[in-house]
């Protein structure tokens, strides 16, 4: 990456734009989004470690499109083995649909709706699927029926080795916009939409190596921290997060070597990211300390009250920047860590050198999150968020400390206890939001003249704007 115009200060993502270079890349399709980090996901996105983002769904959703989702610290180990099999569990391709049975109210059946982007729960019986429900047949109908008396019975039973062209051809020629996989045993295996099929064609799943999904996992620095990266490895943990909200200090890298000893004896192929830092030092640091990558970022994060609170942080397009050139020195790379809005951040964290990109608030409004769907007084969905300092997460962290250790801690939050995350009318689910990012990096990588991102961060041009610049670029809904 290469500046138009010298910086005389740090930049966030908005301070700055990417002029187009002459490129041979003609068409978008063309660009290989494989991250750089090491990990070779085929996409360079991470739902981040919040109990809010990341969890069984975030991380089945994340890993078929090709990303990855950490589940956070603060679930207990055993849930999160659970979550490990059940992820590993499920199929590469096709959604895990919910279920109910024929005698499920349609009121539960219909609250459990939103608990998927596709907007159908399918009926089971004895292991058979027998029909599906959706919001247009319980218009009406008294929430305690059962769902036998309103379930649509066709349905479009498609082969796992169908393509996903001849799916959506099915799809299409029976009107309808939800087949069912089956084995050959008849066992149910999935689902998949029209707009399924159609990214089943574009995107390719994160898989480990005996062909399963991915899934990462977090721990902390505090408490028995071996015994509990020892399980998470065991369990199969493809990716190992230590998270702190200051990873420049001695814990972090006590910590740190002991993990990295645990790694080594019983999953040497399994990387350690360690973060979050934002300065050169702390990056090789934590290096040195058996991290293969390091999470960036500190105060850009949208339930982050940390740089108001103690005026540490910095602005993170700096901080990617100089990081990466960090780490790139040791043939490690980095994570951009939050303060992602729009597709243009992702692009930009790339351009600067990151090697993937972590996401947590924009992914805690969507379908996936592991929160409720509430509904605001003016009618629009939204999910609640809430930051992984705060003092609702510190509780619920040290819930085996004592009253007085607990109340102490609370004192010391650094994050939004509550905040809205209206799911986007347009982009309900992840994989819409994803289809938004990633179009928009493809392009970006074109305008570059980049085929792959190693090519894009070497590539990119990149100039310093005033806001002024910034807003003429925020399209318009309305005339002026
Ligand atoms: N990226 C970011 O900007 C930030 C991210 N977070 C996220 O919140 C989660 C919880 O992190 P965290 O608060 O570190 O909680 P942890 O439960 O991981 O505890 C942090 C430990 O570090 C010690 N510590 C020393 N200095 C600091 C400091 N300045 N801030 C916080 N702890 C410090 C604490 O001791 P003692 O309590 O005695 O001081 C405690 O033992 C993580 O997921 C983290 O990524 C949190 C804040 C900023
Ligand atoms: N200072 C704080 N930072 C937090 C907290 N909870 C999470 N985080 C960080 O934010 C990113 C995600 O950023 P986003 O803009 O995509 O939401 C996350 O990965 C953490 O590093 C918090 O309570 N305080």
């Amino acid at each position: 990456m290469r500046f138009l115009n010298q910086p005389q200060h740090d930049l966030t993502y908005n301070d700055v734009f990417m002029v187009p270079s002459r490129s041979q890349v003609t068409s978008r399709l063309d660009v290989d989004l494989t991250s750089t980090d090491g990990l070779g996901t085929p996409l360079p996105l991470v739902a981040a470690n919040m109990t809010a983002v990341s969890g069984r769904r975030m991380a089945e959703t994340m890993a078929r499109s090709g990303g990855v989702a950490i589940i956070p610290q603060d679930i207990p180990t055993d849930v999160v083995a659970e979550t490990i099999g059940k992820v590993k569990g499920s199929h590469t391709v096709f959604d895990t649909p919910v279920t109910v049975t024929p005698g499920t109210t349609v009121g539960e059946a219909i609250s459990l709706l939103p608990k998927r982007g596709h907007g159908v729960v399918l009926v089971v019986e004895d292991g058979l699927p027998v029909g599906t429900v959706t919001e247009a047949d319980a218009q009406g109908v008294d929430r305690f029926a059962q769902v036998r008396t309103i379930m649509g019975g066709e349905l479009v039973k498609v082969s796992p080795t169908d393509s996903p062209r001849e799916i959506f051809d099915q799809l299409s020629a029976a009107h309808d916009d939800y087949a069912i996989a089956l084995g050959d045993d008849g066992r149910l295996l999935g689902v998949m939409t029209r707009k399924g099929a159609l990214r089943a064609a574009i995107y390719a799943p994160a898989l480990d190596a005996d062909g399963r999904l991915k899934i990462g996992t977090a721990v902390g620095i505090n408490g028995d921290v071996p015994a509990r990266a020892e399980a998470l490895l065991a369990a199969g943990s493809d990716v190992l997060v230590v998270d702190t909200a200051h990873g420049h200090q001695d814990k972090m890298i006590n910590v740190l070597e002991a993990v990295r000893d645990v790694r080594d004896k019983l999953a040497p192929g399994v990387p350690i990211v360690a973060g979050n830092v934002v300065t050169a030092d702390g990056t090789r640091e934590l290096i040195d300390a058996g991290a293969d990558v390091i999470k960036v970022g500190v105060g850009p994060g949208a339930m982050c009250t940390t740089r108001m609170q103690t005026g540490v942080g910095r602005p993170q397009f700096s901080a990617v920047l100089e990081c990466s050139a960090a780490a790139r020195e040791l043939g490690k790379a980095v994570w951009a860590d939050g303060g992602v809005r729009h597709p243009r951040d992702v692009a930009l964290a790339l351009a600067a050198g990151a090697g993937s990109v972590m996401i947590g608030s924009w992914f805690a409004g969507t379908h996936e999150s592991p929160g409720n769907l509430m509904v605001a007084a003016d009618g629009r969905p939204y999910k609640e968020s809430f930051g992984m300092a705060s003092a609702r997460a510190v509780r619920n962290r040290t819930r085996d400390s004592s009253g007085f250790e607990r109340a102490r801690a609370g004192l010391f939050e650094e994050g939004i206890s509550s905040s809205r995350m209206y799911l986007d009318a347009e982009r309900p689910g992840v994989q819409d939001l994803l289809d938004f990012i990633t179009s928009g990096v493809r392009s970006s990588c074109t305008y570059a003249g980049a085929a792959n991102l190693p090519e894009f961060a070497e590539r990119a041009v990149i100039g310093i704007q005033s806001t002024s610049g910034y807003d003429e670029g925020r399209p318009l809904h309305a005339s002026w």
